[in-house]
């Protein structure tokens, strides 16, 4: 049965799935959560997603535990995202955490400054952005350093904590912010990212490709 992905077109969070079926080589059925006309709080999206928020897959939600159970459910295709090996393991583990807790919660509130509180009535704070963005330079700098010495975040192949940089960083030159470009090693290792056939299928919008 081919896997039906809920979520919006635009959507970061469910941009960083997309990108996964990709990976995989996994077609995907697409439903289509309309946010203007309120469907995430509609009591059928809230029976399966508590928080009102997209994406989800079956009863999975949380994009980030979906990009793990399409990598575990589709093992043997497409690009394997996380190692077996238990070293590899380990610092694939340890860049998933790096991006969690040192680079989303920096550019997804900048961005969310900047680009979407004028969708809700509401004047961007400058104050606000520039700590966010000054904290995620600092952060930037530390990334740089790592990648001066390996081609990946977590080792030298690519894993799924690599692409689950893709949605927000990308959103960064949107709101004036050059913190990924200046830095040479996390610049080159970034468009190495956003160069994937995966991103480039979904970056502009997501269909359905079953
Ligand atoms: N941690 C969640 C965050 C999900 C999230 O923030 N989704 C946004 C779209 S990217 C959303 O549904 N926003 C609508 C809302 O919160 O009302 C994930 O990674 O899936």
């Amino acid at each position: 049965m081919v896997p039906t992905l809920y979520g919006n077109p635009q959507s970061t969070c469910t941009k960083r799935v997309a990108t996964v079926f990709q990976e995989k080589q996994v077609p995907f059925e697409f439903v289509t959560i309309d946010f203007a006309k309120g469907e995430h709080k509609s009591d059928e999206f809230v029976a399966k997603e508590p928080f009102s928020q997209v994406p989800y897959l079956y009863i999975v939600y949380e994009s980030r535990a979906i990009a793990r159970y399409i990598e575990e459910k589709y093992a043997g295709q497409g690009t394997t995202l996380t190692p077996k090996d238990l070293k590899a393991k380990g610092q694939f583990e340890q860049a998933a955490s790096i991006e969690v807790s040192n680079f989303d919660p920096y550019p997804s509130a900048a961005v969310f400054e900047k680009l979407f509180t004028p969708y809700q009535k509401l004047t961007p704070d400058e104050a606000t952005f520039n700590a966010l963005i000054k904290k995620l330079e600092a952060k930037l700098d530390v990334y740089d350093q790592i990648l001066s010495k390996q081609k990946y975040l977590g080792g030298d192949e690519v894993t799924l904590a690599d692409l689950f940089h893709l949605p927000y960083g990308s959103l960064l030159p949107a709101v004036g912010s050059d913190a990924i470009e200046s830095r040479p090693n996390v610049a080159k290792w970034f468009k190495s990212l956003q160069d994937r056939p995966s991103w480039q299928a979904v970056k502009d919008g997501i269909t359905a490709t079953a």
